[in-house]
């Protein structure tokens, strides 16, 4: 994954030791003795931290003090100021993403400052955002993964937001640093899958802090000192997720995205995992272990509860037989395409066939509706591993929507007959008025399950229809391998091929497909249950809804929210 791939074991370990040395001697890191970092370049891991002596659960790896992080806001560290020469890195010309990229570029191309740390950290990477040209349609066949990968829009804002700043210092500051188009993507990738959202750096320094602390307790006496702890008073610590995502509503208080080099040597699993980054009172990092770890272990840290999928785009591997996070994302034209193919014909001789675009239009009428009695139609529906596959109400809901509405789309065709006549006018009322005499049907029954069952079960269908055959062989071969041996090997990775990551990914998501599908085969052989599915009724979920929401955006949230709470 690495360009140390390539590196001899000697370069590696020299490397390895002139970091760990830098990081105690020149950026104030204290490092237990118990750990080093360690070549799992045999394991297709790179770099690692590796337990050299039995650690406790809950002791201390490394301590790093908040100011010798990387990010804009501790710049003031002898590395050149590069914030007072480009004020646009931390005046709120540039989000924190793009200031970091630049930040980083620069330092990559021209600062001795950090040296150390950018001969560990790789200069490729085997995230899909790298693979050739097809490679991506062509290894993950079926899955949603591949509208993703972002490239296309992250060139674009590279252009708009950080390529003006690069021009206005071009002749000056950026004289002879490398901003193409390639280091971006590299910077952008090693932000992705290195980066932790840390506090901000609080007016005065660490030291001054220690030392106004000291003194405080200096003058307070002993006994008041724990008089003043209360029983269950224990500190808390937040614990820092590798890449986190930040939230829409940056401010001055909000987390600042840094690199904090060793933190972003560990490895991480998201059953192996024994350590966390934590940040204290007084804005210090400490990577502690969270369980008993024996010498020769690999140290983990967790990224956060992603699906292989994510863990594919953000850190180019996959865990074997996936993640407890896995899932797979239905999109409202899986939908669409399966009501329109298999919803009862209408019940009205005069009534139009149903469409592929007449549907589409549906769906977006009801996500136009302003006061929505519901809140069913979004980008995509999340069906998860967690719940056997079992799908979420609104996406169901949504069929049912729709198959009633197919089914009467003497009401669909009256409306866009009036809207017609009345040249546009009075849409939103004509479309409240539609869409409520669709839900008063459904919510009253004139929906049966029978005619909608059906169409979910076509929905998962069509949709394992899409993955290679391959895949679901293999699916079927590893059920197979399963029950015979009723072994797992969850604790496996796959890395190496660009493909056989990819297959991991889509084994995945057709094992979830196939649970959803058993689960609406039980639910049409036992109706009595399947009657028993609420549809949302207009005052239920009038409360929860009342946004509007677009389609045929693309969803930029990394990691989608699944609708079930
Ligand atoms: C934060 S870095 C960890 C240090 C990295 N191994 C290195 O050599 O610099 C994250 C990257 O390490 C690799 N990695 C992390 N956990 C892994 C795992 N369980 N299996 C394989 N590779 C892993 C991936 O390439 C990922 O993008």
């Amino acid at each position: 994954m690495t360009s140390e791939q390539f590196n001899t074991k000697d370069e590696f370990t020299k490397q390895s030791q002139a970091f760990v040395q830098w990081l105690t001697e020149s950026r104030g890191y204290t490092i237990s003795p118990k750990v080093a970092v360690h070549d799992y370049r045999s394991q297709g891991q790179g770099r690692g931290l590796i337990a050299v002596a039995d650690i406790a659960e809950g002791e201390d790896l490394f301590t790093i003090p908040r100011d010798r992080v990387i990010a804009i806001d501790s710049d003031t560290q002898g590395n050149g100021a590069l914030v007072q020469r480009v004020p646009e890195l931390a005046d709120g010309t540039l989000d924190d993403w793009s200031a970091l990229i630049l930040y980083l570029m620069y330092h990559a191309s021209k600062g001795e400052a950090f040296k150390p740390y950018f001969d560990v950290i790789p200069a490729q990477f085997s995230t899909p955002m790298f693979w050739d040209d097809g490679e991506a349609e062509k290894f993950l066949q079926g899955s949603t993964l591949v509208g993703k990968i972002g490239k296309t829009e992250a060139e674009a804002g590279f252009r708009e937001n950080i390529l003006p700043v690069v021009e206005k210092y071009k002749d000056t500051v950026f004289d002879g640093v490398d901003v193409s188009v390639d280091a971006f993507h590299r910077v952008g990738s090693l932000i992705m899958s290195y980066s932790f959202d840390v506090d901000r750096v609080k007016a005065g320094s660490n030291e001054e802090k220690d030392s106004e602390k000291a003194k405080e307790e200096e003058q307070e006496p002993a006994d008041e000192k724990e008089d003043d702890e209360e029983p269950g008073d224990e500190e808390e610590h937040e614990e820092l997720i590798i890449g986190e995502e930040f939230s829409d509503d940056e401010d001055d208080d909000g987390p600042v995205k840094a690199m904090v080099p060793l933190a972003d040597t560990l490895n991480a699993h998201s059953q192996l995992c024994n350590a966390h980054l934590e940040q204290e009172d007084d804005g210090s990092l400490v990577m502690r272990a969270t369980a008993a770890i024996p010498a020769g272990s690999q140290i983990y840290n967790t990224y956060g509860d992603f699906p292989n999928s994510d863990l594919l785009r953000r850190y180019g591997y996959t865990e074997l037989g996936g993640t407890a996070s896995d899932l797979v994302e239905i999109t409202v034209n899986d939908l669409v395409d399966a009501a329109v193919a298999h919803a009862p014909a209408p019940a009205n001789k005069f009534a139009e066939p149903a469409t592929r675009e007449s549907t589409l239009q549906l769906v977006q009428l009801l996500a136009d509706w302003e006061d929505g009695v519901m809140e069913l139609v979004d980008d995509s529906y999340d069906v998860e591993r967690t719940t056997a596959g079992v799908p979420n109400p609104e996406l169901l809901s949504l069929i049912n929507f729709l198959v009633l509405a197919l089914v009467r789309s003497k009401d669909l065709k009256a409306f866009r007959r009036t809207l017609k006549r009345n040249g546009g006018a009075d849409e939103e009322k004509l479309t409240k008025k539609l869409v409520k005499t669709l839900v008063k049907h459904a919510a009253t029954g004139k929906l049966t399950f029978r005619e909608a069952v059906p169409v979910w079960r076509a929905v998962f269908e069509a949709r394992i229809g899409k993955y290679p055959q391959a895949v679901q062989d293999e699916c079927t071969r590893r059920a197979a391998a399963k029950s015979a041996s009723e072994t797992d090997s969850i604790t496996q990775v796959v890395v190496g091929t660009r493909e056989a990551m990819a297959t991991e990914v889509l084994v995945g998501e057709v094992e979830i497909l196939r649970l959803a599908l058993a689960w609406v085969d039980t639910a049409l052989a036992d109706a009595p249950s399947v009657d028993e599915f609420e549809f949302p009724s207009a005052s239920a979920s009038a409360a929860s809804a009342g946004s509007k929401r677009k389609l045929g955006h693309n969803n930029k949230s990394q990691t989608k929210k699944s609708k079930r709470s």
